[in-house]
């Protein structure tokens, strides 16, 4: 009887194995299983509320300039929207308001940061302050650094960063020939900011650009950058490829390494000329070895340590000198402008120093534009939210990712008309200093956004604004800053993971009058 059945109907007595059912079966549990990595979840709280809107699909990295899709989603789907990446939930920031509400007024709530497979476990191994959880290690280790970067603090090496801006100076008029030549800025900047971050960390400094140890540390800083955008490695979103040895997880690994190698070795040697009892200059090494007894940092701790002002503040700032210098060429009014304020309120047998920065409005207001249109980092440095939170009728889970959209708020049309135009002059009247202006109430009139938001906002940004007013206030008393006629200036963006420069570009440095000779004489060493 059963054999009749199947010599009959075969179907009958191996339905499952059908063809047709299996492909069926097989094609459901594919889409059953994929759906929930395809597609966006919704959560809600035990009250009923849903996360923040967003785009339908998950992703697992966002790579070509991530800025621009949040810029479009942020008019999509309003100034607090959510997007998976992967399996982790990011709600991305885009309105003043909304940055003040839950940044800073809730920074009990959104301070922390997301441990990242790339940035923050594999290259600074949850250290460098920039990569501690909002907790007791990263209150430390920020109040370490801190000792360094006050206002207070900032003064007893002020004249080194004085004679580095002259020094950068010097460097783009004796290399370029007294303005026959034109140059790529990038080396110079990037030595420039270095020096300062070394000073200030070591108390060291480089005397050329092409030195091993100005090339290392750029070359780290820029690995760096490549490496770790908030947006763009599959790898910090997609599990499993944590576990296998892709070349992204290797060039993770060997960067940490090279850090705890070059920053060891030039700690270790500091250290040996303590021990020998040589005099040695104020700096954050000298502080970690002397307070070692009192703090107890570990040796990767107190690598990391020293590291990161050299990762943290030179890309950015010598960014932003670079930035400066690819668009004030296709802006000559503008530069006519700074010349005249210069003439005027400086004159020429001398250049501007820093105690001469409230003078100097239009310069103060030109830096303060460059850095809102070409900020370095359009998402900030993400935070992380520790507790679940509710927010104008929006769920905002714990362990959120919280991206501070910069690109989008730097071009919101209430606050800065006419966005995508350099204009200096919407900063006229602006008197305060950028640290200054991040702590007004009303946020609608902060300057920018530029150097993050709350309780993790850039503890160097009082440095910054001195390396680059000096910087650039010196540049333009010495130089008419032209493009070479036959070398138009790109103004793309270098692709960077996370921090942005301009693509490499060369213009000239012309000298702007007869007491350049003089000035750049009258340059004195310093001691360290
Ligand atoms: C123009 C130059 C600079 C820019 C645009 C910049 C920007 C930023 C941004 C956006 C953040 C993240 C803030 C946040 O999480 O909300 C940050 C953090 C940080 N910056 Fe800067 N920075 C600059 C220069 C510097 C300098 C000169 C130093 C050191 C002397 C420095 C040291 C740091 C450190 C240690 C952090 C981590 C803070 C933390 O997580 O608590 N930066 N910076």
């Amino acid at each position: 009887m059963a054999f009749s059945i199947i010599t009959s109907n075969p179907e009958s007595l191996f339905p499952v194995f059908s063809y047709v059912r299996v492909v069926s079966v097989l094609s459901a549990l594919l889409v059953a299983f994929t759906i929930p990595f395809l597609f966006r979840k919704n959560l809600r709280n035990r009250n009923g509320i849903s996360i923040p809107p967003g785009p339908l699909l998950r992703y697992a990295f966002l790579r070509k300039y991530p800025e621009r899709a949040l810029a479009r989603w942020a008019k999509k789907y309003g100034p607090l929207f959510s997007v998976w990446m992967g399996n982790q939930l990011f709600v991305v920031i885009s309105d003043p308001k909304v940055a003040r509400d839950l940044l800073i007024t809730q920074g009990a709530i959104f301070s922390s940061r997301k441990r990242y497979f790339m940035k923050n476990q594999t290259i600074l191994a949850g250290r460098a302050v920039t990569a501690s959880a909002y907790d007791d290690t990263w209150r430390h280790h920020r109040r370490l650094a801190m000792q360094l970067l006050t206002p207070k603090a900032l003064q007893t090496y002020a004249h080194v960063l004085d004679y580095e801006a002259s020094i950068l100076v010097r460097s783009l008029y004796q290399e370029s020939k007294g303005g026959s030549l034109p140059l790529d800025p990038a080396s110079y900047a990037g030595r420039y900011a270095l020096n300062n971050m070394l000073t200030i960390s070591f108390g060291t400094r480089t005397d050329s650009s092409t030195a091993v140890l100005v090339q290392r540390a750029l070359q780290l800083a820029m690995e760096f950058m490549d490496l770790t955008g908030p947006w763009s490695n599959a790898i910090d979103f997609v599990t499993p490829l944590q576990w296998i040895p892709t070349k992204t997880r290797s060039r993770g690994r060997k960067l940490h390494d090279d850090i705890m190698e070059v920053y060891g070795a030039m700690y270790l040697e500091f250290k040996a000329r303590m021990d020998a009892d040589e005099a040695v200059p104020e700096c954050l090494v000298k502080t970690l070895i002397e307070t070692n007894e009192i703090e107890k940092l570990d040796w990767e701790d107190t690598c990391m340590l020293a590291a990161v002002f050299t990762l943290g503040g030179v890309h950015s700032t010598s960014g932003i000198i670079q930035w400066f210098l690819a668009l004030i060429p296709s802006h000559p009014d503008i530069q006519a402008r700074a010349h005249e304020e210069l003439d005027r309120v400086i004159g020429r047998d001398h250049w501007p120093s820093a105690e001469d920065e409230p003078r100097l409005p239009f310069i103060r207001a030109i830096i303060k534009e460059v850095q809102r249109v070409h900020a370095p980092f359009w998402m900030a440095t993400p935070h992380c939210s520790t507790e679940d939170y509710e927010y104008n009728g929006m769920y905002i889970p714990k362990d959120t990712v919280m991206v501070l959209n910069c690109f989008t708020l730097h071009h919101n049309e209430e606050r800065y008309p006419d966005s995508y135009t350099f204009n200096p002059d919407r900063y006229m009247g602006d008197e305060l200093s950028c640290a200054e202006s991040a702590k007004l109430s009303n946020v609608m009139e902060r300057d920018h956004w530029t150097f993050g938001a709350g309780r993790r906002i850039c503890p160097g940004l009082v440095v910054a604004e001195r390396e680059l007013f000096l910087a650039i206030s010196r540049i333009l008393w010495t130089f008419n800053v032209k493009a070479h006629p036959s070398e138009p200036i790109s103004l793309e963006e270098y692709e960077g993971l996370s921090g942005r420069t301009p693509l490499p570009f060369r213009v000239v440095f012309e000298p702007r009058h007869d007491m350049v000779p003089a000035a750049l004489d009258s340059i004195r060493e310093i001691q360290l």
